[in-house]
């Protein structure tokens, strides 16, 4: 449904996204995560075309944005960071406007704006004028702006930024919600975020990708645990002779007590781990080494987020 090739996009010599290509499955929801400054909203701004890149393309259902920029703006639902509601305005007076910029015909706005207030749950404030409305309705109505039009994409910037834990959990729902319908893509710097609404996480960091993968993936560590009764020096040029293993390091874990020395085996990416782990076990045997434990390292996303942002 999106498919990013090799974009770039430049603020003079500065590279604010650098060569990042990814896809995007119908229905997904995908978190992009990543510190302040790492290139999210450039690279969201670039997908709902207000953006050119520097370099590289961009297709939402086979079209090329900066070919078909209205055509597929029509497919986008965009909430911007910090998204201009204007204040003086009532939620329905804004979303007519906001109607009108999307070129929807007068004639046919009504029912946009009541199935949007509705979905959005603002029915209750519809006639209020938004200076009046605290920050989580303000951020809902940005969404519902964002969903007027029905479309298949949504992209939102931050959706939960500044809001009360009540608010956040409000608008955390409302994705998940809105998400049967559509593809989503968020911005965040919340890991919390990210676990609780995406299905799949892209870590940006310094305008590159360090890392994308769906959540199931996530856990799964490639680095081997193995507490043995031997000598590093023993160890270490035994172990990497094995089928599969990348790497050894000793391993210092301070919540890891009790006789004979850890080790962290990096194993392959694409080996067969059972065919490793019992070739392991067996040379272990074979030397009459005491085996305390073996396992495969815990991850989990803060544990990933923390090893990227070394
Ligand atoms: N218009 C601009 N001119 C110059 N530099 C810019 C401009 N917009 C963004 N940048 C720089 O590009 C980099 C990426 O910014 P971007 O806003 O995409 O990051 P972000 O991950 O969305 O950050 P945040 O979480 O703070 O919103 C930053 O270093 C930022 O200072």
């Amino acid at each position: 449904m999106i498919q990013a090739s090799n974009i770039i996009r430049k603020y003079g010599d500065f590279a604010a996204v650098n060569d990042i290509s990814f896809t995007v499955k119908k229905g997904e929801i995908v978190g992009l995560l990543g510190h302040n400054g790492a290139g999210k909203t450039t690279i969201m701004k670039m997908l709902t075309g207000y953006l050119e890149p520097t370099g590289g393309t961009i297709k939402i259902d086979g079209l090329s944005i900066s070919e078909n920029r209205s055509l597929v703006q029509k497919k986008i639902g965009y909430l911007p960071e910090n998204c201009p509601v204007y204040p003086e305005m009532t939620i329905l007076g804004y979303l007519d406007f906001a109607a009108s910029l999307r070129g929807i015909k007068k004639a046919d706005r009504e029912p946009l704006i009541i199935e949007a207030v509705r979905r959005t749950a603002l029915k209750e404030k519809a006639t209020a004028p938004i200076a009046t409305l605290s920050r989580g309705y303000r951020q809902r109505t940005g969404v519902a702006q964002a969903i007027l039009h029905k479309p298949e994409i949504l992209i939102l910037d931050e959706p939960t930024n500044g809001l009360d834990p009540t608010q956040i959990q409000q608008m955390r729902s409302l994705i998940t919600e809105l998400a049967k319908n559509s593809t989503v893509i968020i911005s965040t710097h919340i890991l919390q975020e990210v676990q609780a609404i995406c299905d799949r996480v892209i870590i940006v960091k310094n305008g590159k990708i360090a890392l994308d993968s769906p959540f199931g993936e996530l856990n799964k560590s490639s680095r081997l645990l193995i507490r043995v009764g031997a000598h590093q020096d023993d160890v270490e040029p035994l172990v990497t002779t094995i089928t599969g293993v990348k790497s050894v390091a000793v391993h210092k874990n301070d919540s890891v007590s009790g006789p004979g020395a850890t080790f962290a085996l990096t194993l392959e990416s694409n080996g067969d781990r059972d065919a490793t782990t019992a070739e392991l076990a067996r040379t272990v045997n074979d030397q009459g080494w005491d085996l305390y434990s073996m396992h495969f390292e815990a991850r989990n996303l803060e544990t990933v987020f923390a090893e990227i942002s070394e």
